[in-house]
């Protein structure tokens, strides 16, 4: 085994080891959710080796992937509307209404991936806006972002928060404790997001054009975790906004479609309306639009927790004692990713 490869190896380790430690305590259930997850957020040593391993792999060896999940993030449709054709200007994609939904859906699925081609670049300059614009950059709160991959780009106003952040431009910030408070004036949002410190514990209502969750909720051991994640989105989005969600996954496409589908029905039932979906050769990348406010809604909102399931949550844990099991859906995706580095074949071809 060349270096590289085993260094691959050892970055992914440590990731896994960090999610199926805390799934392994989640499922013992010998201490509650809440000790749990306090008692993580509070062990430095744990949160910097991830931090570093995470960093590493990303700017290391998975950015040698061919489509990152930072570039699904900012591709036309998506976010932004890169190497743009028409005249419209790229924030306006964001102001899109619910018609044009429908309308560029067709044109989604007819591309199946992220192309800009002359063909949906015409598509797109054909289709009329809504009167309310973006002013400025767009807004983006990276969530888990570890070392603030959106930042580099002049597209965004990128606010990047992490319980570990990996860099120093990434806000110390426990997303599940995070307080929202009441909205700003429009004027006064972009300066204040300028000057937030550690540890960022409130943000205000409606402030963001997209939230990105790359990556986050699988490391999250409790769907209810993940459920208070996006109910916490919602919030903070403003009306129209994006909540971008990746999630790993090398399996084929129809291994995981009644859990896709799951999250979908979950999301739109909090005021979401799904607006995009790829699935890339190792990871799931679905878009919402807030549609609506949680506070307008009449269903029980503790209700469909349940449904942003992952398939690590029903393995069995409980005869492992020391030893940290890594699921199948952990492993495959490390081992796929590994083998799309130039050089690389299989991890089974010793
Ligand atoms: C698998 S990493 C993903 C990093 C980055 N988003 C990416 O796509 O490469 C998950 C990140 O989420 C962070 N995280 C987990 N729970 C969090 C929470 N409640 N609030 C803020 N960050 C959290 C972790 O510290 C970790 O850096």
């Amino acid at each position: 085994m060349d270096s590289e490869k085993e260094e691959h190896l050892r970055l992914a380790a440590i990731i896994k080891g960090v999610h199926a430690d805390l799934r392994k305590k989640f499922k013992n259930g010998s201490s509650d959710l809440d000790e749990i997850w306090n008692s993580h957020c509070s062990d430095q040593s744990v949160l910097k080796e991830y931090a570093d391993a995470m960093y590493n792999l990303s700017c290391n060896h998975w950015s040698k992937l061919p489509q990152t999940r930072i570039d699904w993030c900012r591709t036309e449709k998506t976010c932004t509307q890169t190497e743009n054709k028409t005249s419209q200007p790229r924030q306006k994609l964001l102001g899109r209404s619910e018609e044009n939904r429908k309308r560029i859906s067709e044109t989604d699925s007819r591309a199946a991936s992220n192309l800009v081609s002359d063909v949906q670049a015409e598509v797109l300059s054909t289709l009329d806006f809504q009167e309310s614009q973006i002013e400025g950059k767009i807004r983006l709160l990276d969530v888990g972002s570890c070392f603030n991959p959106f930042a580099r780009y002049d597209d965004f106003l990128a606010v990047g928060i992490d319980i570990g952040p990996a860099t120093s431009n990434v806000l110390c910030c426990d997303f599940l404790q995070l307080e929202t408070t009441s909205p700003l004036e429009i004027d006064i949002i972009k300066s204040y997001l300028q000057n937030l410190k550690s540890p960022v514990t409130e943000l205000p209502k409606n402030s963001f054009h997209v939230i990105v969750f790359s990556l986050l909720l699988e490391y999250l051991p409790s769907p209810d975790q993940r459920w208070t994640c996006c109910l916490k989105a919602n919030e903070l989005l403003d009306t129209n906004g994006l909540l971008l969600i990746i999630t790993p996954d090398s399996h084929k496409q129809h291994r995981n479609a009644a859990m896709i589908k799951s999250w979908k029905e979950a999301i739109e039932s909090i005021g979401f309306k799904q607006w995009r979906y790829v699935k890339l050769e190792h990871l799931h990348c679905l878009a919402f639009r807030k549609s609506a406010k949680t506070e307008e809604l009449s269903v029980d909102l503790n209700f469909p927790s349940g449904m942003l399931y992952i398939p690590q949550d029903s393995h069995d844990l409980s005869d492992s004692t020391n030893v940290c099991e890594y699921s199948e859906e952990d492993e495959k995706f490390f081992m796929d990713s590994a083998g799309e580095l130039p050089g690389f074949h299989s991890f089974d071809e010793n």
